[in-house]
């Protein structure tokens, strides 16, 4: 009987993975570094990450809750500290790790490479198979499990990362994973004061506000976590409008799975126009006030 494995830190991704993990076993064991995992697996260990510590070094508890598990099949959270954990995982197995994955067929899995421009299938070889899969792919709305969650000692590593102190970042206050319309700006927009024709809209619309990665890392007008494409959010809102945005496709493969695109651009050859549902071919600062309006 197939075991599958989940690693995780929030509540989200543990119910998503563990709904996918049960399509490609019969029983699932979840080991959560952040959240408590309730309500998700047959079996749920959680590991609090005492202060001082960092969650990348609980790979040894990891390590060890694995071995025990006789799981075969590894699904883990893209977040930074659980990337680490299934590395050390794969590491300590002498597997590799799949990552990014979009989809599964049995264990075959999909992905993307170079950047976006290309998809492939792969499959591990050896006993077991470790996958990173991004939010979405699986829906975690029909997660179910054990509400007992086995609280697991943290055993530090001999050589441990100590913190020796931290730094709150400003809040940010986006939420793109979970928007259902999103209007997303691009370099489009000359100053950073037409982002208020954008924000009316997206009020209008009930939207979140995202962008391209320029309009994040280039001139700082959003914080990181409100870009879209491949180094950043994957999304797959009802709704994306996509203003003074080209459609380059390290963009597009983080949006593309909307259900619906509409673009805003004053290049009526701008490459959006071939992958989107609706089109204005227009200066927004003309579009986006008449949009708004029309609402
Ligand atoms: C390894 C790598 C990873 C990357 N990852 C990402 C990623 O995850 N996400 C991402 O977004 N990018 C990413 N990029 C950058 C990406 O290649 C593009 O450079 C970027 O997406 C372009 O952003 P843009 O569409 O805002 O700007 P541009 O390509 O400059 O397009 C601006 C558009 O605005 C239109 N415009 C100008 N003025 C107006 C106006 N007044 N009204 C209406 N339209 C107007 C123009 O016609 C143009 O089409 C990555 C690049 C690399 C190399």
């Amino acid at each position: 009987m197939a075991k599958a494995f989940v690693i995780a830190e929030t509540k989200a991704a543990a119910a998503e993975l563990t709904c996918g993990a049960r399509t490609l076993a019969e029983e699932v064991v979840i080991v959560s570094v952040g959240d408590v995992p309730t309500g998700v697996a047959d079996t749920a260990f959680h590991i609090e990450i005492p202060a001082g510590n960092v969650a990348d070094d609980a790979y040894v508890t990891v390590n060890r809750l694995f071995d025990e598990s006789g799981a075969t099949i590894v699904l883990a959270e893209p977040s930074l500290h659980v990337l680490s954990l299934v590395g050390r995982l794969a590491a300590h197995l002498g597997a590799a790790t799949i990552t990014g994955v979009s989809a599964f067929e049995d264990l075959t899995a999909t992905s993307m490479y170079f950047g976006g421009t290309g998809v492939r299938k792969a499959r591990a070889t050896g006993e077991v198979s470790l996958f990173t899969v991004g939010a979405g792919v699986f829906d975690g709305s029909a997660a179910t499990g054990t509400d007992s969650v086995e609280e697991v000692a943290f055993e530090a590593p001999d050589h441990a990362v100590v913190k020796t102190g931290t730094e709150a970042l400003p809040e940010s206050d986006v939420n793109l994973a979970g928007a259902e319309a999103i209007v997303a700006c691009g370099r489009g927009f000359a100053d950073e004061a037409d982002l208020a024709l954008a924000r009316d809209l997206a009020a209008k619309l009930g939207a979140e506000v995202g962008c391209t990665r320029p309009l994040a890392e280039g001139v700082d007008w959003f914080p990181r976590e409100a870009y879209v494409g491949v180094s950043g959010a994957v999304v797959s809102p009802k709704t994306y409008v996509a203003v003074g945005i080209s459609g380059q496709m390290q963009h597009m493969v983080g949006c593309n799975g909307s259900e619906t695109i509409i673009a805003v651009n004053k290049d009526k050859n701008a490459p959006i126009f071939k992958q989107c549902d609706y089109g204005f071919a227009g200066d927004l600062k003309t579009v986006l006030p008449a949009l708004t309006a029309a609402l």
